[in-house]
């Protein structure tokens, strides 16, 4: 078992995670970085959330715009899923931070800032939440 999954929801959002992705090996936390949209795969993510239920102990899901994955991911997985709204488009992550904050109830993810900010908080954030 791995102690975290990132998932993003493009290819482009690559650069927006890379300081995550510093963080955590400097940290030597292990984890794997994958892309899955719940917009446009979602049946991939869905199966793929399934079949690694126990491969990792937390996840982190970041994605810009209307955000719906780290929501989608938390109504899937039963592990804490901390969510970042990533800086795209018009609103430059004010959709995302929305989406990704205003959940229905039972469905829960820690929410982030906006951007770098964020993304290298929830390495903190996964780090003592993985310490407990
Ligand atoms: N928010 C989501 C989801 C999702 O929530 O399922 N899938 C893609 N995206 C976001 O769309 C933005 C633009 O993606 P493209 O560059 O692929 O068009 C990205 O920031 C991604 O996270």
């Amino acid at each position: 078992m791995k102690d975290i999954l990132v998932l993003i929801g493009s290819e482009s959002d690559k650069d927006s995670v890379q300081p995550a992705v510093e963080l955590m090996k400097e940290k030597k936390i292990s984890f794997d970085l994958k892309v899955y949209s719940a917009h446009r795969n979602l049946e991939e993510l869905q199966k793929f959330l399934r079949e690694n239920e126990d491969s990792y102990r937390l996840i982190i899901a970041a994605a810009g715009l209307s955000a719906a994955l780290p929501g989608v991911v938390a109504s899937i997985s039963t592990k804490p899923v901390i969510g970042v709204p990533l800086v795209a488009g018009a609103l430059s992550g004010i959709d995302a931070l929305l989406s990704i904050l205003q959940l229905p109830k039972g469905i829960p993810v820690a929410t982030m800032g906006i951007g770098k900010q964020g993304v290298l908080n929830a390495v903190h954030l996964a780090e003592r939440i993985l310490k407990v």
